[in-house]
Formats: structure tokens, C-alpha cells, sequence
């Protein structure tokens, strides 16, 4: 599955522009501010609707205008299939062969997409919400039924945890207790099941990329182990009434990654941070393919930054290795040494201008 053709119109410094990149690597390469970030930022609001770089969504439309939209092409074995986003005044309108779909996930399901920027570290050193969403990223891909646990549990989370704050009796707790617990346990079972997945593309990449081997992930579930959740949540409701929160569950999880006895979080270097945020990230690109047999696009922010030239190549050579559609940035395009690669495109961006140059 491969991206033809990207329409973007009025993101960033980006007011009307075409790429047509190619089925293996795409270079992005440019000054800095030249808008080599925001063309992948205009892939990732294709994909799901939001930008990697700020929750704000009116930050990313470009200046004076009232909306953005971005719509691409895709080519899925023998048949094409188009995408489309606009976005403006907290709005959205999602289509997909010009026929607007009810959901943004019905885009992200069509344009499965890795991304690895700068702040990526963030998925080893930042809060657990990142770790989560990192999990929640291979579910819904791998087991895409078990969002809809992942639905029934954040409703009921709200629901207990208004029916705590407002002191009503067991009874009224206990309807959605049930409801947790089920829901719970059952994303509990899928996140278990994706990371031990995961684990054995993580064993199959590390020694691609010097320096990862034996990188591990440890799972916390995000309550007691060997306790049921609804026993938990029954014993837990004096304290809790008192919080006025749920304390425990699947929405508390978390994940600690390390290599030996080095927590990767604030034990290893920014480029060690980064090479082993790119293998977990691209572990899960080949574990996507291995379950869907589809493969997905993957972009790479700034790839040289906090590299050197071992891992740069490393990172290229495994990148290769996924047959995927990817697009990287570089300010300086001789930091990538794209020989060997048979389908390959260069484009140069200059002030929201975009060129192919190979
Ligand atoms: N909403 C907007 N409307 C118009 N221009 C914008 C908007 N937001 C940012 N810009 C401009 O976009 C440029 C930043 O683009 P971008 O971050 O994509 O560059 P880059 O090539 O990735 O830079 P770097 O290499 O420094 O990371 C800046 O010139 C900025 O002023």
C-alpha cells in the first residue's frame, strides 16, 4: 500500500501544493522552517485527523485561512482509493472515495501510519498516556474489535467515577463495575497478546541496529496483579469515594522499556533514546504486517539528528528491509545515503514550496 499522490491545501506555509512520491523512500529535504515537518504533519492529519506536533488544530491551518484540507490517493494491490480531510472552526469532514464516513478511525484504517519525529522520545521518558496510546496503536490494528472494549470501558469509567463523586449507594456502582471489569479485563487480554506480538518482532529487528539488543518491555496492567478487576473496584470503593476517582484499571497501565539493568527512560543517551524509539516503533510496523499482511507508511522525522553515521545507515538499511512507503526529512540530504534503494524520489522544499529534484 503506497501513497500516489498528496493534495495539501492550506496547512502551514503550504497554501496549494501536489507531491507524488514513490512506492519505497521519499526524501523531504530543505533549510530549516522550509516546511519539511509540515508536509509530513499533512500525511499525519490525512491519517488521523490530528497533527504529531500540537493538539491545537487551528495552529496548523495556515494563516489567514478559515480551513485546511488534505486529500491523497492511495494504491491498495490493484485498486485506488481516495482520502480526504478537511478540517476548520472545530469542525471535520472525512471521506473516503467522496463518500463522507461517520468516523475519523475509518481513515486511519485505510492509512496505516508510523511516525518518528524529534519528541518521539517522549514514548520512553514521557507520561504513561504516551505508552498507552503506543499499545493502543498496534490494537487497533492488530485486534481492531477490542476498541470497542476500549469504548465501553471509558464510558463506564466516566459514569463510575460521577456516580463516586456524587456518593450514590453500591447499587448504582455496581451496574458499572460490571461493565469495567468486562470491558477491562478484556483490553487487558488484547494489550497482552499485541506486546507479546511485539516483543518477538522487537527480538527479530534489535540486532539491525547496534547498540538494542536485548531491549525488553515490561507491561503493568494498571492494577494489582493476580486480583480480579471487579473485586478490586468493590474493595477499593471507600478510598475511591473519597478521591472521587477510579484509582485502578486498564486506563492506569503502563509499560517500562530497558536494556539490562538501564531503564531507557533517563538511563541512555538521546541518540540511544532515539534508535531504540525506531526500532519499538518500526517492530510494530513489521508486526502490523506480519498479523494484516498490509503494510504501512512510515515517516521519519529529521532521521539524521542525534545519530551518527552507523545508525543512520542502520536505520536506512532496516527501513529497507520493511518494504514499506516512507518518507524521511534531512536538512542535509548527503546524511542520507539513498545508493541501493531502486525506488527512491528527492524533493526540496523551500518557503512552503515543493520541488522534485530526483
Ligand atoms: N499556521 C501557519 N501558517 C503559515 N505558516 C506557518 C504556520 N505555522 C507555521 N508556519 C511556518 O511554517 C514554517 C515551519 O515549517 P516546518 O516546521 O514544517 O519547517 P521544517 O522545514 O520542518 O523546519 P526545521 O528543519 O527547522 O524543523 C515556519 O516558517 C513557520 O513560520
Amino acid at each position: 500500500m503506497s501513497l500516489t499522490r498528496l493534495d495539501i491545501f492550506n496547512l502551514r506555509l503550504f497554501e496549494k501544493t501536489r507531491l507524488e512520491p514513490c512506492s519505497g523512500l521519499n526524501l523531504v529535504m530543505g533549510e530549516n522552517a522550509s516546511g519539511k515537518t509540515s508536509l509530513l504533519e499533512a500525511v499525519h492529519v490525512l491519517a488521523t485527523g490530528r497533527s504529531f506536533r500540537t493538539q491545537r488544530m487551528e495552529s496548523v491551518i495556515r494563516h489567514g485561512a478559515r480551513d485546511l484540507m488534505v486529500t491523497g490517493r492511495l494504491r491498495l494491490d490493484d485498486r485506488q482509493v481516495s482520502l480526504g480531510i478537511r478540517k476548520g472552526g472545530g469542525r471535520t469532514v472525512a471521506r473516503i472515495n467522496g463518500k463522507t464516513v461517520r468516523s475519523q478511525s475509518e481513515l486511519a484504517q485505510a492509512l496505516p501510519l508510523q511516525v518518528i519525529h524529534p519528541d518521539s522520545h517522549e514514548l520512553l521518558s514521557g507520561s504513561p498516556a504516551e505508552r498507552r496510546g503506543f499499545l493502543d496503536w498496534g490494537i487497533f490494528y492488530q485486534s481492531p474489535e477490542s476498541m470497542a472494549h476500549w469504548q465501553n470501558y471509558r464510558r463506564a469509567l466516566i459514569q463510575r467515577n460521577e456516580a463516586l463523586r456524587r456518593g450514590l449507594n453500591d447499587k448504582a456502582l455496581d451496574v458499572w463495575e460490571v461493565l469495567l471489569a468486562q470491558s477491562g479485563e478484556a483490553m487487558d487480554r488484547a494489550r497482552l497478546s499485541y506486546l507479546d506480538t511485539l516483543l518477538r518482532h522487537v527480538r527479530e529487528l534489535e540486532t539491525l541496529l547496534p547498540g538494542n539488543e536485548g531491549v525488553d518491555i515490561a507491561y503493568r496492567r494498571g492494577w494489582r496483579e493476580g486480583v480480579d478487576l471487579k473485586t478490586l473496584l468493590q474493595t477499593a470503593r471507600p478510598r475511591e469515594r473519597e478521591m472521587g476517582y477510579t484509582l485502578s484499571g486498564p486506563h492506569r497501565a503502563d509499560v517500562v522499556f530497558r536494556r539490562g539493568d538501564v531503564l531507557l527512560a533517563d538511563g541512555a543517551s538521546r541518540g540511544q533514546q532515539k534508535s531504540a524509539v525506531l526500532l519499538l516503533r518500526l517492530a510494530q510496523v513489521a508486526a502490523f504486517r506480519s498479523v494484516s499482511g498490509r503494510s504501512a507508511v512510515v515517516m521519519v522525522d529529521d532521521l539524521p539528528s542525534e545519530l551518527d553515521e552507523v545508525h543512520r545507515d542502520a536505520v536506512l538499511a532496516l527501513l529497507q528491509g520493511l518494504d514499506c512507503q516512507i518518507f524521511v526529512t534531512a536538512i542535509d540530504p548527503r546524511q542520507i545515503d539513498a545508493r541501493g534503494w531502486l525506488r527512491f524520489r528527492m524533493f526540496h522544499v523551500e518557503h512552503g514550496r515543493l520541488k522534485e529534484v530526483r
